[in-house]
């Protein structure tokens, strides 16, 4: 049946039922009520009955004709407006074309479904925009208190936009300036042979431009965040939060990736002293920066009437501060065309000028100009320091040849270590010659001239009074009275930090020092919260225990302002294990040149300081309470590794670099034997525990520390002791192998000549002998480390020992085992 059918009949259904239902009604009127009625009330009741079927039906008639719209409307889809003009009851439909009419039916379903989606999708926006508008609404609520907030503080608000622009600025231009060293690096490390001059210039360049990149943008940043913290605009926290955040990874991968290029650099030369070149370096880029930054100086207060930069920084006149902005930069670039060997961009980076050569030589000293004057002083400097650091490593290489059959192979080590490093030397005078021809020529020599006549005396003389290695800068002291007495204190002129007076109290003193004295009192002013004291830590041992893959792993930490080389061995070779009697100029020097005292100033004293020298800790019972004294607050890091593959990394690296020293003489056993009664781990540590509180001291086993399985979470004990964060660099950041004595051996070709021990035979009782000399020791160390919660002491023996069976699974049948290095 089709659908109109059955609503014609349910039509007719429902006439019938109520045409049947009045006849009832009629009928039962007739025969049972109005048999007692008169005609006209029996005529009155009919005519009831009719109108009463006349209105039931005429409302059926209705009710039944919405159903059947309502029917054709939804069951058939027929348009509301077709339906009004189809003449239901007129028998006009014969007259309709049904095909049309389904034809028409059909497209307006279709427009009633596109509607119907078009509908559902504006519900939608109607959704987010009601979101949008609550999200805008509850955001002006927030804001309504903005205006009356800020209300007299136009001023300073302005600033800080002008402030915000600078820092933005800056950071342009670093960017622009990391763009370039990245394609400087990436051209200077893929020169090759023939160009190391080229390189050697394209690592001074990134020098250079790392300590402005590193300096200027930072320090622009800081200034904003500071002024945002300051309270007055506390409606833009978040700017302050993004600043800061800003500095964090402006830190990070400025150093991370200058500390890349260098590397690379370094790599790429085959140089393997590439830390005291970059110190060198660093310190020609100081230099140029110095020069830079007075020029810059000069040349702002020349324009803006003596105001100077912070000052017009400060200036209320927008367009004036756009004006110098502008103007800085014309003169910038113009400085960089007129002279491209002169620093780019200016860094406010704090710099302490060394002039006690200067005075002496100020009446006789040629004008060289500020520039040449300055640079002088430096190569100077170089020069008087790499003079002394000869001389004593000749007469330590003599000591040492004496002393070898004596078989002290710690100290031999050294002496070894010190004629290589008097061979790199001398490759890096050499080179330094070449560009003093290029850029001082003849004034070098006139300034070494007066040096020596300042110091009254030749090297001989000098290596003299020092009295060589035996009695070192202790003995000589003496001798001769102190050294900081026998050292006219240099005079020191710090160019401006800025802002020094906003700054902390602990960083105000700070920043006046200049001896280590000075930073211990220092220390006793506020520090703002997130300041290290400085330094704030030293890695003091011990040799051959990956003492140098953990500084340099720790160097790359944002938080951290680490010595550019490892092992400086400051208060044990400069102050003879005195750090209150070390002369005043390797103070200033080790302040700056190597604890890099400027650039943790420069970093708000937000980095932490640390240097890494094994000597400091073999030699606890010398230095820790001095130390102590020194420095309270110093955090102390040691590695220990198990002591028999120790002494013999040590002693193998003395035979691999000279083929000589114990070993050389083919018998392991005796060699080892005396090296290991002599030394141990116990003793000298056990004096670093008495000096410094148990949280100030870190005791690590190498074998975890190097171990796949323990590695990472070691390092993230030892940034969590340091108090800095103890996921970066990376998460994923492993300790890496630093091992010196095959980059020795690599670069002297040894590996290739087969040079390198394959290893030594040793007897079976032997090895359990000197296993039975340094268990003692080993069982202390690990009761120390339970003791003090860095291990259980049976882990920490079962790493020991597992090495120990390791040699001895070499052993044959006959009892002859193999003592492998690494
Ligand atoms: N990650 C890792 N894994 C395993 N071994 C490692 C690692 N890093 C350093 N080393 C080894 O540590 C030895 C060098 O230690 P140091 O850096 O303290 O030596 S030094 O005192 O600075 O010369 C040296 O050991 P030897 O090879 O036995 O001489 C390095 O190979």
């Amino acid at each position: 049946m089709d659908a109109s059918a059955f609503i014609d009949d349910l039509h007719n259904a429902v006439h019938i039922y109520c045409a049947n239902g009045i006849d009832t009604l009629d009928g039962s009127l007739r025969e049972q009520r109005c048999a007692a009625l008169t005609p006209e009330q029996a005529a009155a009741a009919l005519h009831g009955t009719s109108q009463l079927y006349l209105a039931i039906k005429e409302e059926v008639d209705t009710q039944l004709q919405k159903f059947e719209a309502y029917a054709l409307e939804t069951c058939l889809h027929v348009p509301a407006g077709l339906l009004v003009e189809q003449p239901s009851s007129t028998g006009a439909n014969e007259a309709v074309d049904e095909a049309a009419v389904d034809a028409e039916l059909a497209a307006l379903r279709r427009q009633i479904a596109a509607a119907k989606h078009q509908g559902r999708k504006m519900a939608g926006e109607v959704q987010q925009y009601d979101a949008a508008l609550a999200t805008y609404r509850s955001s002006l609520g927030c804001l309504a208190g903005v205006p009356g907030a800020l209300q007299g503080k136009e001023n300073s608000l302005a600033d800080d936009s002008r402030a915000l622009a600078a820092a933005g600025l800056a950071l342009q231009e670093s960017c622009a300036e990391l763009e370039g060293l990245r394609a400087l690096r990436n051209s200077g490390g893929a020169s090759g042979a023939g160009a190391p001059r080229d390189e050697l210039a394209a690592e001074k360049e990134i020098l250079r431009r790392q300590a402005a990149v590193r300096s200027a943008p930072a320090d622009h940043l800081r200034r904003l965040q500071e002024r945002l913290a300051s309270g007055h605009t506390k409606q833009f926290a978040a700017i302050g939060a993004f600043t800061a955040a800003l500095l964090v990874s402006l830190a990070f991968s400025s150093r991370s990736f200058m500390g890349g290029s260098l590397d690379s650099l370094s790599a790429a030369m085959g140089v393997s002293s590439g830390a005291s070149r970059s110190r060198r370096m660093g310190d020609v880029a100081e230099v140029r920066l110095r020069q830079y930054e007075r020029r810059q100086g000069l040349e702002v207060e020349g324009s803006s009437g003596g105001g100077g930069a912070e000052d017009n920084l400060r200036a209320d006149d927008s367009t004036a501060y756009e004006q110098q902005q502008q103007q800085q930069q014309q003169q910038q670039r113009r400085w960089r065309e007129e002279d491209k060997d002169e620093p780019g961009p200016a860094g406010e980076v704090l710099e302490v000028q060394l002039q006690q050569q200067e005075d002496a030589e100020g009446e006789e000293q040629p004008d060289l100009g500020e520039g040449a004057a300055e640079a002088a002083l430096l190569d100077e400097e170089d020069q008087r320091q790499q003079r002394e650091e000869e001389e004593e490593e000749a007469a330590e290489a003599a000591a040492e040849e004496d002393a070898a059959d004596e078989g002290d192979a710690e100290e031999e080590d050294e002496g070894q270590q010190h004629a290589e490093d008097a061979a790199e030397e001398e490759e890096r005078q050499q080179q330094e010659d070449e560009e003093a021809a290029g850029l001082e020529g003849a004034q070098q020599q006139q300034e070494q001239e007066h040096w020596e006549k300042h110091q009254g005396g030749d090297a001989n003389q000098r290596q003299r009074q020092r009295g060589g290695k035996g009695s070192s800068a202790k003995g000589s002291s003496a001798k001769g009275g102190s050294k900081a007495d026998r050292e006219e204190e240099p005079q020191i002129a710090f160019l401006e930090l800025p802002h020094l007076a906003e700054r902390s109290p602990y960083l105000q003193a700070v920043a006046q020092c200049h001896n280590i004295t000075c930073l211990s009192q220092a220390a006793r002013q506020r520090r703002d919260p997130g300041q290290f004291l400085f330094p704030h830590f030293f890695v003091v041992g011990w040799q051959k225990a990956a003492t140098t893959s953990l500084f340099f792993h720790l160097r790359t930490h944002p938080q951290l302002v680490a010595a550019w080389e490892k092992e400086p061995e400051f208060f044990s070779d400069d102050c003879g294990y005195d750090p209150f009697d070390c002369p005043l100029g390797a103070q200033l020097r080790y302040m700056y040149k190597v604890l890099r005292l400027g650039e943790a100033l420069a970093a708000d004293l937000r980095v932490a300081g640390a240097e890494a020298s094994t000597h400091y800790g073999r030699n606890g019972h010398k230095l820790a309470r001095s130390m102590r004294e020194l420095f309270p607050w110093l955090k102390i890091i040691a590695s220990m590794r198990e002591p028999i593959s120790r002494t013999l990394s040590m002693l193998a690296h003395n035979l691999d670099l000279h083929s000589k020293g114990c070993l050389a003489k083919g018998d392991a056993y005796p060699c080892l034997k005396k090296e290991l009664v002599q030394s141990n781990y116990s003793d000298p540590f056990e004096a670093w525990m008495e000096a410094y509180p148990p949280s100030q001291v870190l005791l690590l086993q190498y074998e975890r520390l190097t171990s796949e399985q323990h590695g990472k979470a070691v390092l993230r004990k030892v940034k969590g002791f340091l108090g800095i964060d103890p996921e970066l660099p990376s998460e994923a950041a492993t300790i890496g192998r630093n091992n010196t004595r095959k980059q020795h051996l690599e670069k002297a070709g040894a590996l290739e000549g087969g040079q390198q021990p394959k290893g030594w035979r040793i007897k079976r009782h032997e090895y359990e002998d000197l296993v039975s000399i340094v268990r003692p020791d080993a069982e202390r160390v690990a009761s120390m480390a339970e003791q003090a919660g860095w291990a259980s002491a049976n882990e920490w023996m079962a790493a020991w020992e597992m090495a120990w069976q390791a040699t001895l699974n070499t052993c044959t049948r006959k009892g002859r085992c193999e003592l492998r290095p690494n």
